[in-house]
C-alpha cells in the first residue's frame, strides 16, 4: 500500500518545462487560395530571442496568428508556457503578450487612457504599472496626447506597451519595429534584451530586416512558403562567421533541412 502511495506521488510530479513555446506538426491554410503554414515544428526555450526570417508571404504573420489562436490549426499542437492553446486556451495566453495584426487603438483617447482600458483584460495592472511601461515605451512625454495625433512609430510603442502591461512571460511580435525611427528601434532592441536577459521572458519576433535582428536574437528561424526551414540558435548557425544574410540566403537556397 505504501509502495502504490509513493508510486502515485512520484508520476504526479510534473518537471518545469524549460521550452516556453512547442509546436508540433502545425499546419494551416488559408480557404482562400490555400496558402498558410506547413507542418512545422519548433521548440523555443525560456528567455531566448527568436528571430523568425523569411520573404513577404513566406508565412511568419500565419504562424503568429497561429500561435495566438487568431487562427485555428487544422493539424498539430501548440503548447504556450506549458499549456496546450487549444485545449486551455485561457491559462496558454494567460502570461502572453503580442502585438500581431492589431496595432489599433482608441484614436480619440490618450496613451494612459488606452493602456488603462487593456488593463481591464488583465489581471493585477496598477496604475503605476501603466506609467512604468509608457516609460519603457517612450511614451512618457506624450502620454496625455490623443493617439489619432500620434505618428506610426508612437502607435507601435503604444501596442508593444500593451503588450507589455500584464508582465507577460512570452512575447510574440509581428515586425515590431514596422514605422519606428533609429531612436525607436534602439529602445525597442534595448528593452527586449533587458526583458529577456534580467527577467527570462521569452520574445518570437517576426521581422524581414535581418540587419536590425542580428544583434538581439538569440535564436532565429527561416521561413519560405510555409515551411520552416532551418531554425537553431545563432551561435551555432554562425559557427563559421556568416553574417544573417549570408545564412537566410543558404537557407532560403538550398531548402534547408528543418530544426
Ligand atoms: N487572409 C488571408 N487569406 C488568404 N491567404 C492569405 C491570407 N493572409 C495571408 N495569406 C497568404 O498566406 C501566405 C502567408 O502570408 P503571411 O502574411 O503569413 O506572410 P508573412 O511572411 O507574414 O509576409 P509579410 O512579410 O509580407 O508580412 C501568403 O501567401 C499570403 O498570400
Amino acid at each position: 500500500m505504501m509502495q502504490r502511495q509513493e508510486a502515485e506521488l512520484t508520476t504526479s510530479v510534473v518537471a518545469p518545462s524549460l521550452s516556453a513555446v512547442e509546436l508540433t506538426n502545425v499546419s494551416y491554410a488559408y480557404k482562400k487560395g490555400g496558402r498558410g503554414i506547413h507542418n512545422i515544428h519548433l521548440t523555443v526555450g525560456k528567455g531566448e530571442v527568436f528571430g523568425l526570417f523569411g520573404p513577404n508571404g513566406s508565412g511568419k504573420t500565419t504562424l503568429l496568428k497561429a500561435m495566438t489562436g487568431l487562427c485555428k490549426i487544422d493539424e498539430g499542437e501548440i503548447s504556450l508556457l506549458g499549456h496546450d492553446l487549444e485545449n486551455d486556451f485561457e491559462r496558454a495566453m494567460e502570461g502572453v503578450g503580442c502585438v500581431v495584426e492589431q496595432a489599433d487603438a482608441y484614436m480619440y483617447m490618450n496613451a494612459y487612457q488606452n493602456l488603462k482600458i487593456a488593463a481591464r483584460y488583465k489581471q493585477d495592472v496598477s496604475a503605476a504599472r501603466i506609467h512604468e511601461v509608457l516609460d519603457q515605451v517612450g511614451l512618457s512625454a506624450y502620454k496625455k496626447e490623443r493617439v489619432s495625433r500620434y505618428s506610426l512609430g508612437m502607435k507601435q510603442r503604444l501596442a508593444l506597451g500593451r503588450a507589455l502591461l500584464h508582465n507577460p512571460q512570452l512575447v510574440l511580435l509581428d515586425e515590431p519595429t514596422n514605422g519606428l525611427d533609429v531612436e525607436g528601434i534602439t529602445l525597442v532592441r534595448q528593452l527586449i534584451t533587458e526583458l529577456s536577459q534580467e527577467h527570462g521572458v521569452t520574445f518570437i519576433i517576426s521581422s524581414h530586416l535581418l540587419g536590425e535582428m542580428e544583434r538581439l536574437c538569440t535564436h532565429v528561424g527561416f521561413m519560405k512558403d510555409g515551411m520552416l526551414l532551418q531554425a537553431g540558435p545563432v551561435n551555432n548557425l554562425q559557427g563559421k562567421q556568416h553574417t544573417f544574410e549570408e545564412l537566410y540566403a543558404q537557407a532560403i537556397t538550398s531548402g534547408g533541412a528543418g530544426q
